[in-house]
């Protein structure tokens, strides 16, 4: 378990965190979630110790750790642009921190070997660096932070770099890894998709501050305010409200709560239909996305009008309208 007390930190004038709680469980692969200058990675790293807080209190596994230098909080570390040694072949890399704290040779080797299937890089452990592909070389970072059974393992968007098709391996890749190892993982992403394929718990960041902290079910279904709802995936607003496109009924008679709108453009993706929709009232625009059955049993026609109300709206003590 980490636990993270009342942590301040500012930049001169920037409040770069703003009184931070939150409590990371042993074994969880938790996501600090947030736009770019949210304070996730200055959170990151001052659990790892890289950063100092003005305040407040870190604990590791019931430790108070707010004193204590990065290399003896047992923690390990991945960057989005990893350092690897480079005249060093991808085994003594991985090698490098159990060498550093003067282990056996035998079991060195043994825990190398181990990692190197662990990672899925078995057959290039005489490689160098340059010689690696960014996936690869990001596993063997992972390889090597893992090497000396780190308590904490800590991810600075390791996956950033890399392109989408190599990101999305990669991501069902370290949700397996973690099923098998287990350690406590921290991933730092400003990816909301990435957050909610490959993690446990999300904490939501805006501002130096944790908007909330759950399942990806609870923020998705169940956001705390517009700030998450809009974060964790597309909106629509509707009469003031703000509901997922998919909770956008579309109806040729009138019932309580629709609005009348234009069809303005259908767009067939696959299973789903996207409906772009123009309030006739004059308020903004929005996508409904329905089904391919239901696009067809309605007939609908671009530049037709049509009733589009919510189905249900977040949070709302009467979900149904
Ligand atoms: N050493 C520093 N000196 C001054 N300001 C800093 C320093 N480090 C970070 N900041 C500022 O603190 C804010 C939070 O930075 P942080 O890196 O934690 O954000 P982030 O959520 O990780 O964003 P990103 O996704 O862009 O990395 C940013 O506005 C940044 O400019």
């Amino acid at each position: 378990m980490i636990t993270v007390t009342d942590v301040r930190k500012n930049y001169g004038d920037f409040v770069a965190l703003d009184g931070i709680n939150l409590d990371i469980p042993s074994g969880s692969l938790t996501a600090l979630l947030g736009p770019s200058g949210s304070g996730k990675s200055t959170l990151l790293r001052s659990i790892a110790g890289l950063e100092s807080p003005d305040s407040g209190i870190i604990t590791i596994s019931g430790e108070d750790v707010t004193g204590v230098p990065p290399q003896k909080r047992g923690i390990g570390f991945v960057f989005q642009h990893y350092a690897a040694f480079k005249h060093m072949t991808v085994r003594d890399n991985i090698a490098f921190g159990l060498r550093i704290r003067r282990r056996p040779k035998n079991e060195i080797n043994d825990r190398v070997d181990e990692l190197l299937r662990i990672v899925g890089l078995d057959g290039f452990q005489r490689r160098y660096p340059s010689q690696l592909s960014g996936g690869q070389r990001q596993r063997m970072a992972l390889a090597r932070a893992l090497a000396v059974d780190p308590k904490v393992l800590l991810l600075d968007e390791p996956f950033g770099a890399l392109d989408a098709k190599v990101r999305a391996d990669l991501r069902e890749w370290l949700r397996r890894l973690h099923d098998e190892v287990h350690v406590t993982t921290v991933l730092v992403t400003h990816d909301q998709e990435e957050a909610l394929d490959v993690a446990d718990r999300i904490a939501v960041m805006n501002r130096g501050n944790i908007e909330q902290v759950g399942s990806p079910d609870d923020l998705y279904e169940r956001p705390a305010n517009d700030f998450v709802m809009s974060f964790l995936g597309p909106v629509a607003t509707i009469n003031g409200n703000l509901v997922r496109p998919h909770d956008l009924h579309l109806d040729r008679i009138f019932h309580p709560g629709a609005v009348e709108a234009t069809v303005d453009r259908i767009v067939r993706l696959g299973f789903e239909v996207r409906v772009e929709l123009a309030p006739l009232n004059g308020d903004p625009r929005l996508s409904a996305q329905i089904t391919r059955g239901d696009a067809d049993d309605l007939g609908l026609e671009r530049g037709e009008q049509i009733y589009v109300r919510a189905a249900h709206i977040p949070g709302a003590a009467t979900a149904r309208v």
